[in-house]
């Protein structure tokens, strides 16, 4: 990663862990981020806070840093409603309102360590609810329809939604984080192949590993939620992240 001459690199030793109880949303995350930041992942339920988003995600990312001691990204999303005020609701409470816009919300948080300040990304795609129409896979897909568009995010193809959706504009806030702090990963090569943090205990079956993501089929009905079933592992990886500055 290139960094400017000013810049100090920063070297991180593992990849960033992408900590999150949904499947769906992994899959997502990994179609955007592709090769463009060493990813892992680990599947924890983390508490559910209460309070405005962004001071809710820092939370959630230093949670998940003292967990991994390590780099990670954690996500929350929500659907909030203009006739409630930017609340998130349910559907049918909005029934009462003519104001059926909305917005689908994401605040990513990154800290690089457990004793780092996370970091928060946040960005919106404007649309309205509908009744629902497309598959029941993923949460409020089948209700939300961004503006200028026909189909619901779930009616719509996964690249068509990867390329609009708040998912995607918040790591593209990310990605753009990474290359302006000249962050350079120099990970070993025992770890250069783990997608998942929990690659190294296969014989736990009670542990989901990549290809329960790869084959969601698998898993009907954390999909039927988009939410995984609270598998919770840690103190997997061997060594401490390591970072320095340089
Ligand atoms: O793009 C999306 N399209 C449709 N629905 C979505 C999306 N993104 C999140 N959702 C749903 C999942 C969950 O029912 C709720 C709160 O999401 P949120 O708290 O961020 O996710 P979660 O608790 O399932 O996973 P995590 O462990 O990462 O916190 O919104
Ligand atoms: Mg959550």
């Amino acid at each position: 990663m290139a960094a400017s001459a000013e810049a100090e690199k920063v070297v991180i030793t593992q990849p960033v862990t992408f900590v999150t109880g949904n499947v769906k949303k992994l899959e997502e995350v990994r179609a955007i981020i592709g090769q463009s930041i060493p990813l892992r992942s680990l599947k924890i339920d983390l508490p559910e806070l209460q309070g405005e988003p962004d001071a809710i995600s820092k939370e959630k990312a230093r949670l998940a840093a003292e967990k991994v001691k390590g780099p990670v990204l954690v996500e929350d999303t929500c659907l909030c409603y203009n006739a409630l005020k930017g609340l998130p609701g349910l559907n049918n409470l909005l029934a009462a309102y003519e104001d059926k816009s909305a917005y689908a919300l994401c605040t990513f948080s990154f800290a690089l360590d457990a004793e780092s300040e996370p970091l928060t990304f946040l960005e919106k795609t404007m649309g309205k609810i509908v009744p629902p129409r497309g598959p029941k896979d993923f949460g409020w897909d089948p209700i939300f329809q961004p503006d200028g568009y026909e189909q619901t995010f779930a009616e719509m193809p996964k690249e068509e939604k990867n390329k609009i959706s708040h998912r995607y504009k918040a790591l593209l806030l990310v990605k753009a984080h990474f290359t302006d702090s000249g962050y350079a990963f120099e990970i070993d090569d025992s770890k250069k192949n783990e997608q998942n943090l929990s690659d190294k205990i296969k014989n736990d079956s009670s542990v989901e590993n990549e290809k329960d993501v790869s084959t969601p089929n698998k898993r009907k009905r954390e999909e039927d939620d988009g939410v995984a079933e609270g598998t919770e592992k840690e103190e997997v990886s061997g060594k401490k992240a390591k970072v320095e500055e340089k």
